[in-house]
C-alpha cells in the first residue's frame, strides 16, 4: 500500500496524570504512516489528489494544542480516529506518541495505534 510518512512532528499539549503536569502544555512528537492510493496524485502532479501533509500536520498540531488528556493513550488514540475521520481518503493510519522529556532516565516513552478506515 501507498504511505505518506510525517516523522518527528513537534506538537504541544496540555497532558499528564499529576497537577504539576497541567499548569502549561508539554511538548510531543508525532511520527505517523498514512496508507492511502497515492497513484492519482503520482499520474496528475496535482495536490488536490492526494493527502496535503502540510494540511495534516497543521491538523493534528491544531488537534494536540486544543486536548486536555490524562494519557498519552488517549490522546494518540483520539487523534488517529480525528485523522481517519477528517480524511476519508485514508485506508490505515499508524500513530505514534513521543511525550520525549518526562523520564529523567529514558530517551523516550511512546504509545502506537494502527486503525483503519471503517467509512
Ligand atoms: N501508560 C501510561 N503511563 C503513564 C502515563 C501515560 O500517559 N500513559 N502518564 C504518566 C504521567 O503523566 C507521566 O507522564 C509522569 O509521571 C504516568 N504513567
Amino acid at each position: 500500500m501507498d504511505k505518506i510518512h510525517i516523522e518527528g512532528l513537534e506538537v504541544f499539549a496540555l497532558i499528564g496524570v499529576y497537577d504539576w503536569e497541567r499548569e502549561h502544555q508539554q511538548r510531543l512528537i508525532v511520527d505517523v504512516e498514512l496508507c492511502a492510493d497515492l497513484s492519482m496524485a503520482a499520474q496528475t502532479d496535482n495536490v488536490d489528489n492526494t493527502l496535503n501533509y502540510a494540511q495534516i500536520a497543521q491538523g493534528i498540531k491544531d488537534f494536540a494544542a486544543k486536548s486536555q488528556f490524562k494519557l498519552i493513550e488517549a490522546l494518540a488514540s483520539h487523534m488517529v480516529d480525528w485523522l481517519l475521520q477528517s480524511f476519508p481518503m485514508l485506508k490505515k493510519v499508524r500513530l505514534k506518541l513521543s511525550k520525549p522529556d518526562i523520564l529523567a532516565n529514558a530517551k523516550n516513552v511512546a504509545v502506537e495505534f494502527t486503525k483503519e478506515q471503517t467509512l
